[in-house]
């Protein structure tokens, strides 16, 4: 099946996850991370999820799913045990819901890529669903060689991009500038980034 990948913004949206197991709180922490206001429809809940049930962070309707309960969702996740079940969530959707079917992929619109994330730096791995568990150890792997010295190197290159735009308004120079400080001597060297920084604030090119 072929995909378009996007980074959706979900500040706000609402998102119905109908299932309260361990799928459905891996995807529950993921939108929370996002966050997205998330209603679990579920007759349990995962004992990892009840605290944010009870600190209010989700909403918990303790019951079997009815197709009502995504009215209004931006954005809906079938992740209960029962086929049947999650092919009736699939069959309530409208079509401009965004939904995912954690074991029948051809039943959503889309599906979610393992993930890291590394400040700004977040890279997915998708296998469109051939092996999720390959996903896993490729991001793992990916992992070690993009650590959590990341983060700091992102938000150098971020507020460099947001100065050089000011600056420089020519465009080749604009873009040689922004591809220089991606070599990796500038990851490596928090000198070499405050030097760019200052050259930069005082430049008018
Ligand atoms: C299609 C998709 C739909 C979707 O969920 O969006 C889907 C479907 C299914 N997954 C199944 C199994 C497993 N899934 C995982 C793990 C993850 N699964 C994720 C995504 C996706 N899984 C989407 C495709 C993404 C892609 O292709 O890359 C990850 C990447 C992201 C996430 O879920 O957050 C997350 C990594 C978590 C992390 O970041 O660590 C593991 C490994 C483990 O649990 O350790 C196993 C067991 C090993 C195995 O089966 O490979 C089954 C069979 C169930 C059964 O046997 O009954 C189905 C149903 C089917 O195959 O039809
Ligand atoms: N996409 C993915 O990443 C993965 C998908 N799976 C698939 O996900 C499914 C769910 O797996 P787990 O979360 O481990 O199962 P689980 O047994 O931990 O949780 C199932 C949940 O569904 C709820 N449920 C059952 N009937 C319901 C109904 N009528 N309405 C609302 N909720 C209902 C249960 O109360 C329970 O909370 C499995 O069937 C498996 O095929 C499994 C592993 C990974």
């Amino acid at each position: 099946m072929a995909s378009y990948p996007i980074m959706l913004q979900l500040s706000g949206k609402h998102a119905v996850v109908i299932g309260g197991g361990s799928v459905a709180l891996r995807k529950v922490i993921d939108l929370l991370e996002a966050n997205a206001s998330v209603k679990v429809v579920s007759p349990s809940l995962h004992s990892k999820l009840y605290p944010y049930y009870k600190g209010q962070k989700i909403q918990w309707i303790k019951r079997e799913f009815i197709p009502s309960d995504i009215d209004n969702a931006y954005l809906v996740i079938a992740a209960t045990n029962q086929r049947l079940v999650n092919q009736k969530v699939s069959m309530s959707v409208t079509d401009g819901q965004l939904l995912n079917v954690v074991d029948q992929q051809e039943d959503g619109n889309f599906h979610i890529p393992a993930k890291l994330s590394r400040g700004d730096l977040i890279i997915t791995v998708s296998t469109n669903g051939a092996s999720p568990y390959l996903s896993k150890t490729i991001r793992n792997e990916i992992g070690e060689i993009y650590d959590q010295s990341m983060e700091g190197y992102l938000k150098f290159l971020s507020q460099a991009r947001r100065i050089v735009k000011k600056h420089v308004k020519d465009m080749r120079r604009r873009k040689a500038l922004l591809k220089e400080i991606t070599h990796k001597d500038y990851r490596n060297s928090t000198e070499k980034q405050k030097v760019f920084l200052e050259r930069m604030s005082d430049s008018n090119e």
